[in-house]
C-alpha cells in the first residue's frame, strides 16, 4: 500500500531545493567558523577552553537547550580576539548577506556562539592534533593531550585490526587424542557385511602387527569389502584416484562401538566450536548442543592413499562442521591438513596411530587434505556436525563461554563508546562475517545468530555485552564490492521523539532504530524545517585549509553528505513524488533488508527497470553512514531475475552476511559505554 503524495506536505523537487540551499548556508557559516577557530587556536589555545562541548546541551530528548555563554577573554591575545571576531562576523555577512547585524559582537551572539561550539566539537580534536601545525610550532605537550583525538581519527583502522585479529585467532578446528594404554577393555570393534551376506565379519582395533589372532585377515576382509570412496563436485558425485583414492563404507554397511560422545569429544567440540554455550547452568541444559551423525568409514591405504584438498559437502543447513575420528590402526604418513582464511592447522597422527584414536573437528567452510599414506591404513570414522535447538533455545540470548569482557576487543570499543566526540550522533557499525553461513536459506532466520561461529560469534557478543542493537542481515552487493561512506557523523545534531514509521515496511530493522529520525522525511511529510546533519569525509591534512573560507565551503560541498538525505529520496520515490530530472540524489551505497530472507527466484525483470525489480523482490534501504569494519568474504544469491540484453537470460545478485551494530549517541551512552 502506497501513500498518495496527497499525504506530503512536501515534494522531492522543493526537498532537493532546501537541501541545496540549507547545505550551502550551513558550509558558508562552517568554513568561516573553522576559520574562526584556527585563528583563535593560533593565537591563545587557552580561549577555547571556555567552549562547551555542545553534546552538553543540543542532544537528548528532555535536555532543554541552555544558552550558550558568550566568549569573553581579557587576558593576553584580546585584542587580536576582537579583530577576528570582527573578521569572523564580516565573512559571515560576505557569504550571507544580512546572516548577523553590522556591528554585532559575534562573541555574544547567540546564533553565533552556537555555531562556534558545535563546528569546535566537530574538528576541534582535529584543529588541536593538527601534526603539521604541531611540528612547525614544536608543541609536544599538546600532542599527548589530543592523543585522544589522535586515536579517534584511527578509530577504524584500530577497530579492524582488533576484529581481523580475532579473527584469525578465532578457532575454526580443534581435536585431541585418546591413548590406549591398555587396550584390554579399550579396543574398538567394527561389524560389517556385504550387501547379501548375512554373516557379518568383525575386526577389533587396535590391529597389533605381532598378533596372530586373524586380525590382519580381519584388516584385509575389511578392505576387500570398501567399495573406492567418491567425492562431490558441482553437485555430483566423482570417482577420481587422482584426486582421491581411498575406500569406504556406508553407514548402513557396518556398526561400530566406537561413540564418539562416550569419550566426551561431543562436548569439548561444543565448548570450542560452538561458543554459544554459556557455563550458567540453565541456558547449558535449553541452549545449542551438537549432534554427530556417523557418514562414512574411510580406508586410506599405503603407498598411495590420498584425499586432495577440498570442502565437504554439508549435507543440511544445520551442518557446522565435520568430525574425523581416527581408529588405532598403523600407517605412516596421511597427514590431515585444515586451513580457514590463511590459516592452517596440521594433524599428525601417523606417529600414535597405533596406541591412540585420535580426532579432529573442523567448520563446514574449512578447506582440508589428506597427505598421501605411504604405508599401513588409515582407517577413519567421518561424521557430520549439527547443531541441534533445544527447546526454549528461541529465547536463549547469546553468551559466549569466553566472557566478552574478557576481550581485547570489547576494551577497545569501550573506550570508543566513552569518548564523547566519538560517533556523537551514534551509527552503524558493519562487520561481514567471516564464516560462510546459508543466511539465504529457509532457516536462516532461526539459525543465525544462535549458528554464528568463532570470530562472528565473538564480534557480535562483545557488540551486544556493550548494550548495542545487532543483528546480522544480508547486504546486497554493490559494484562488486561493499562500499560505505566509512565517515562518523560530525556537526549539529538535535533531537526529539518523533520516529516516523514508515506504513510499507512496517517494524522493520532500520524503521525500528531508536536514535535518530530521519529530517529530510520529517521535512517531506511535515513540513517541517530541523536542522540538517551531515556526514563528513573530511580529507584536509592540515589546518591551514581551513584558513580559507571560500575554498573551505565549496570542499565541504564536495565531501559531505545529507544525513538521511539518499534514502528519503528512495522513500519519496517510492511514493511517487515529483522530482527533478537530474537530481543530485540517486541511491548509493550498499542495501539491507529488515530481516534476513531466503532465496527468491524471481520472473521479473523482462523490459523492466532492474531497480524497481529489486526494490519489488528484495525490498531493503540505504542505511546511511554505516562504517565498515572488515571487508567481505562470502556471498550467497539473493535473488535471480530475468535479465534483458540482446536475449532473456538469468541474472542473479548476491548477498553477504554482515552483523551490523547500531551504536547509540553520546547522550544515551552510560559511563561503561553501555546504552543507559
Ligand atoms: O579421513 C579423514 O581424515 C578425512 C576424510 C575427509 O576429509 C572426508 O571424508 O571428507
Ligand atoms: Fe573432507
Amino acid at each position: 500500500m502506497s501513500r498518495s503524495p496527497a499525504h506530503f506536505k512536501r515534494t522531492l523537487v522543493d526537498l532537493e531545493d532546501w537541501v541545496n540551499k540549507t547545505a550551502i548556508e550551513d558550509f558558508k557559516i562552517d568554513a568561516c567558523v573553522d576559520r574562526f577557530l584556527v585563528r583563535v587556536y593560533r593565537l591563545n589555545r587557552s580561549i577555547l577552553d571556555q567552549l562547551e562541548s555542545s553534546s552538553y546541551y543540543g542532544f537528548g530528548r528532555r535536555a532543554p537547550k541552555k544558552h550558550p555563554k558568550p566568549l569573553e577573554w581579557s587576558g593576553e591575545g584580546a585584542e587580536e580576539l576582537r579583530e577576528i571576531a570582527s573578521e569572523l562576523r564580516d565573512n559571515l555577512n560576505r557569504l550571507l548577506p544580512g546572516y548577523v547585524e553590522e556591528n554585532t559582537d559575534v562573541l555574544g551572539n547567540e546564533k553565533v556562539l552556537r555555531k562556534i561550539n558545535s563546528r569546535w566539537e566537530a574538528v576541534g580534536s582535529r584543529v588541536a592534533c593538527d601534526r603539521e601545525y604541531l611540528q612547525q610550532t614544536s608543541d609536544k605537550d599538546r600532542l599527548v593531550e589530543t592523543g585522544l583525538a589522535w586515536f579517534y581519527l584511527r578509530f577504524v583502522e584500530t577497530i579492524t585490526v582488533a576484529i581481523e585479529r580475532e579473527t584469525s585467532s578465532a578457532l575454526f578446528t580443534c581435536g585431541g587424542s585418546i591413548p590406549i594404554a591398555n587396550p584390554i577393555g579399550s579396543e574398538q570393534v567394527l561389524h560389517w557385511g556385504a550387501e547379501h551376506d548375512s554373516t557379518a565379519q568383525k575386526l577389533t582395533l587396535p590391529v597389533l602387527s605381532e598378533n596372530s589372532d586373524g586380525s590382519t585377515h580381519g584388516l584385509q576382509t575389511l578392505l576387500d569389502a570398501c567399495q573406492p570412496a567418491s567425492f562431490g563436485r558441482g553437485g555430483q558425485d566423482i570417482l577420481d584416484p587422482e584426486y582421491r583414492r581411498a575406500g569406504k563404507l556406508d553407514p548402513d554397511r557396518f556398526l561400530t562401538s566406537f561413540h564418539p560422545a562416550d569419550f566426551g569429544i561431543i562436548e569439548l567440540i561444543e565448548q570450542i566450536l560452538l561458543p554459544g554455550i554459556s557455563g550458567e547452568t540453565e541456558n547449558r541444559l535449553q541452549f545449542r548442543k551438537l549432534k554427530a551423525e556417523l557418514y562414512k568409514l574411510n580406508v586410506y591405504s599405503g603407498p598411495s592413499g590420498h584425499f586432495r584438498k577440498h570442502v565437504d559437502t554439508p549435507r543440511s543447513e544445520h551442518q557446522i562442521g565435520s568430525l574425523v575420528v581416527c581408529l588405532p590402526c598403523q600407517f605412516e604418513g596421511g597427514n590431515l591438513t585444515v586451513q580457514h582464511h590463511g590459516q592452517m592447522a596440521k594433524f599428525e597422527w601417523s606417529r600414535q596411530s597405533s596406541s591412540s584414536i585420535q580426532w579432529a573437528a573442523f567448520y563446514s567452510d574449512c578447506e582440508h587434505e589428506i597427505e598421501t599414506i605411504r604405508a599401513g591404513h588409515r582407517i577413519t570414522l567421518t561424521y557430520n556436525l549439527y547443531v541441534r535447538e533445544m527447546p526454549g533455545a528461541i529465547l536463549a540470548p547469546i553468551r559466549p563461554v569466553l566472557d566478552p569482557h574478557t576481550l581485547p576487543l570489547y576494551g577497545l570499543i569501550e573506550s570508543l563508546l566513552t569518548t564523547p566526540g566519538f560517533m556523537k550522533d551514534g551509527g552503524v557499525f558493519g562487520v561481514h562475517c567471516s564464516h560462510a553461513y546459508p543466511h539465504s536459506s529457509d532457516i536462516a532466520g532461526l539459525q543465525l545468530p544462535r549458528s554464528s561461529k568463532g570470530a562472528d560469534l565473538v564480534v557480535y557478543a562483545v557488540f551486544e555485552a556493550l548494550g548495542m542493537d545487532v543483528s546480522i542481515l544480508p547486504v546486497l552487493e554493490y559494484d562488486e564490492d561493499y562500499e560505505g561512506n566509512g565517515a562518523p557523523y560530525f556537526g549539529d545534531s538535535e533531537q526529539d521523539s518523533a520516529s516516523e514509521q514508515d506504513s510499507d515496511s512496517g517494524r522493520g530493522w532500520y524503521y525500528k532504530r531508536k536514535y535518530w529520525r530521519s529530517v529530510p522525511k520529517d521535512y517531506l511529510a511535515r513540513g517541517k524545517e530541523s536542522s540538517l546533519r551531515y556526514s563528513e569525509v573530511y580529507p584536509w591534512k592540515s589546518s591551514s585549509a581551513l584558513l580559507d573560507e571560500d575554498q573551505h565551503w565549496k570542499r565541504l560541498l564536495l565531501t559531505r553528505e545529507v544525513v538521511d538525505v539518499i534514502e528519503a529520496f528512495s522513500f519519496g520515490e517510492k511514493h511517487h513524488l515529483p522530482k527533478k530530472p537530474n537530481s543530485l540524489y540517486e541511491e548509493w551505497g550498499v542495501r539491507v533488508p529488515p530481516h534476513l530472507r531466503r532465496y527468491i527466484g524471481s520472473e521479473r525483470g523482462q523490459e523492466e527497470d532492474l531497480k524497481e525489480v529489486t526494490n519489488d523482490v528484495w525490498p531493503s534501504y540505504y542505511p546511511p553512514g554505516i562504517t565498515w569494519l572488515v571487508e567481505a568474504k562470502h556471498k550467497e544469491m539473493a535473488f535471480s531475475h530475468i535479465s534483458y540484453d540482446n536475449q532473456a537470460s538469468i541474472g542473479a545478485r548476491y548477498s553477504c552476511a554482515v552483523i551490523l551494530a547500531v551504536i547509540p549517541p553520546f547522550s544515551q551512552r552510560g559511563q561503561s559505554g553501555k546504552m543507559k
